[in-house]
């Protein structure tokens, strides 16, 4: 049975696919309801209220997915998630809509100043004089964060006959001419917009983007709108200027703290608030809902996820061409691993032929994966392997090369340890499955599967006799053998494949003898 841990308010319709399938189990409660029960879940699904902190990954033991029924994620520590190779999701267009409609909702009421007159009528006054407002057509919007909240802000903008200022340094050409706008300075932006609204994430370099100083430079009588995330307007510079008059006022949906407590903010009549409603409708709610949802039951049926913060996103037609490069990856790292049992520097993959038209870094980090996950003691997929490895001192590298050794695709991985070198190479051959085709400087084709022996040897009459002896003495059967060297009499290597692993007493005597150079079992 699979455990999924619903943490926040999420819209039923959207969770339906989940409550449906018999081999979930969905709790719909807080973390805190269901403190001594969190190493039990698969998955945790959450909104912005939960914070999904490296300390609920300790006690998530079992977690392999977080998914986010929204955009942000800075109530996710992704860090810790990828430490602990939780992948996590998002459902980064469910709300786009919403909250661009929720912004602009606030915007017309801020400048109409439609929240105070309504407890006004409502309080049996009459006053007509008091609430005159301001046009939003012909003004001048500044939008600081053009992705897609700001994008569908700026197509209402204009039918409202607004002129539109775009400040965002990733904003491409071709976007930016598509919706008929043009990238200007931050400077530009405060210097000649009539209202500012954010619509950035949360991160260093936008926290407190408008702030004492920055707000400063603006028009006097400004209208400012965070409708994004408390913090990216400093709270504290925006009081300096609402005291001072020089904001004529604010909307704000979001705040640096949730719910805000002891707030100044709330005190300023110019000021109207939402309880961060952006995302609050019928409609993102299911999109949201049904987004995650949708993504997580493809994670735990093995299929690829379209929206994931910290693993490379794949297509299913792409997800597929890539599957048997993965698991033959997987195996090389885990081969490698068992092969070399010394402190490893450096790994080095390289890839040749059609393998290397595909999304190579999510095979690198499978076989990260594979090396790492056989000589550390806790979890390694591909969301921690690059994270775990750097921890741990391993370089790791992945190049394209155009060489042609002959094989369709080639996967070659070299692992630089101390006083030892490893070089193993791979092939997915279609039809016909993984193959081992090359161990350091030998030819040699074997299929990577079970309970495997390695043996380098002297290339001498009788050396393969006398280990099919050993093995028969000791009435183990050999499931399949192939031999390699590179010149007669000089060094050879053998690789055995068994039904049951094999025991030390045996390895040790196949090592004892003089023309046997090292044995080495590899379980896969
Ligand atoms: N109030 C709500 O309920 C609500 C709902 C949905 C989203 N949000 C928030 O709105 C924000 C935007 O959402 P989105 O879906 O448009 O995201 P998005 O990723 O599509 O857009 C964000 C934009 O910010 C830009 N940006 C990044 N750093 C910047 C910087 N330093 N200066 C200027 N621009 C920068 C990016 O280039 C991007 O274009 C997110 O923080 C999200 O959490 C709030
Ligand atoms: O980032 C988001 O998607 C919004 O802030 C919505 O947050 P919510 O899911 O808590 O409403």
């Amino acid at each position: 049975m699979i455990h999924v841990l619903v943490s926040d308010s999420m819209s039923s319709e959207g969770l339906q696919p989940l409550l449906d399938a018999s081999h979930i189990n969905v709790v719909q409660k807080t973390v805190e309801e269901v403190e001594d029960e969190l190493h039990l879940f698969d998955a945790l699904l959450v909104r912005s209220a939960t914070k999904v902190t490296e300390d609920l990954f300790k006690k998530m033991t079992n977690l392999k997915i977080v998914g986010r029924a929204g955009v942000g994620v800075d109530n996710i520590d992704i860090e810790a998630a990828t430490k602990h190779g939780v992948v996590v999701i998002n459902a980064p267009n469910g709300n786009t809509i919403s909250t661009a409609e929720h912004t602009f909702a606030m915007m017309a009421s801020l400048l109409r100043h439609i929240p105070q007159a309504n407890v006004t009528v409502k309080s049996n006054e009459w006053n007509r004089t008091a609430f005159v407002g301001t046009e939003l057509y012909g003004k001048s919007l500044g939008i600081i964060g053009f992705g897609r909240i700001g994008g569908e802000i700026a197509k209402r903008a204009r039918v409202f006959g607004m002129n539109i200022l775009v400040f965002d340094p990733f904003l491409t050409k071709d976007r930016a001419e598509k919706i008929g706008v043009s990238n200007c300075t931050l400077d530009e932006l405060l210097t000649n917009a009539d209202i500012i609204t954010v619509h950035t994430p949360l991160i260093k370099e936008t926290r407190g983007i408008l702030n004492k100083e920055t707000i400063a430079k603006t028009k006097k009588g400004v209208y400012l709108l965070n409708c994004a995330r408390g913090g990216i307007i400093d709270e504290t510079g925006l009081i300096h200027h609402l005291e001072n008059g020089h904001v004529a006022g604010a909307a704000l949906d979001v705040f640096e703290v949730e719910p805000p407590v002891n707030n100044k903010l709330l005190k300023f009549d110019n000021v109207i608030v939402t309880p961060h409603l952006g995302a609050s409708t019928k409609e993102a709610q299911l999109n949201v809902a049904a987004q995650v949802t949708q993504e997580v039951l493809n994670f735990l049926d093995g299929k690829p996820v379209t929206s994931s913060i910290n693993l490379p996103t794949l297509t299913k037609e792409l997800f597929d061409k890539i599957q048997p490069f993965y698991h033959l990856a997987k195996k090389m790292g885990n081969i490698v691993s068992q092969c070399m049992k010394v402190p490893v520097q450096e790994v080095a993959i390289q890839y040749e032929g059609s393998v290397a038209e595909l999304e190579t870094s999510f095979i690198t980090k499978a076989l990260l994966s594979g090396f790492l996950g056989a000589r550390v003691d806790i979890t390694v997929n591909e969301v921690n392997a690059g994270m775990i490895a750097k921890e741990r001192g391993i370089t790791f590298s992945e190049k394209i090369t155009t060489n042609n050794s002959g094989y369709e695709n080639l996967l070659e991985v070299r692992v630089i340890g101390d006083n030892q070198n490893f070089v193993l190479r791979g092939t997915h051959v279609p039809h016909y499955g993984e193959r081992i085709v090359g161990i350091n400087d030998f030819n040699i084709d074997f299929y990577p599967t079970g309970y495997l022996l390695y043996i380098q040897h002297q290339d001498k009459p009788g050396v393969i006799g006398r280990v099919g002896k050993v093995l028969g003495d000791h009435e183990v059967n050999i499931a399949t053998m192939q031999v390699g060297r590179k010149e007669k009499g000089g060094e050879a290597i053998m690789m055995l494949a068994f039904d049951r692993p094999l025991d030390d007493t045996l390895t040790s005597q196949l090592s004892s003898y003089d023309d046997i150079v090292s044995v080495k079992t590899i379980d896969l």
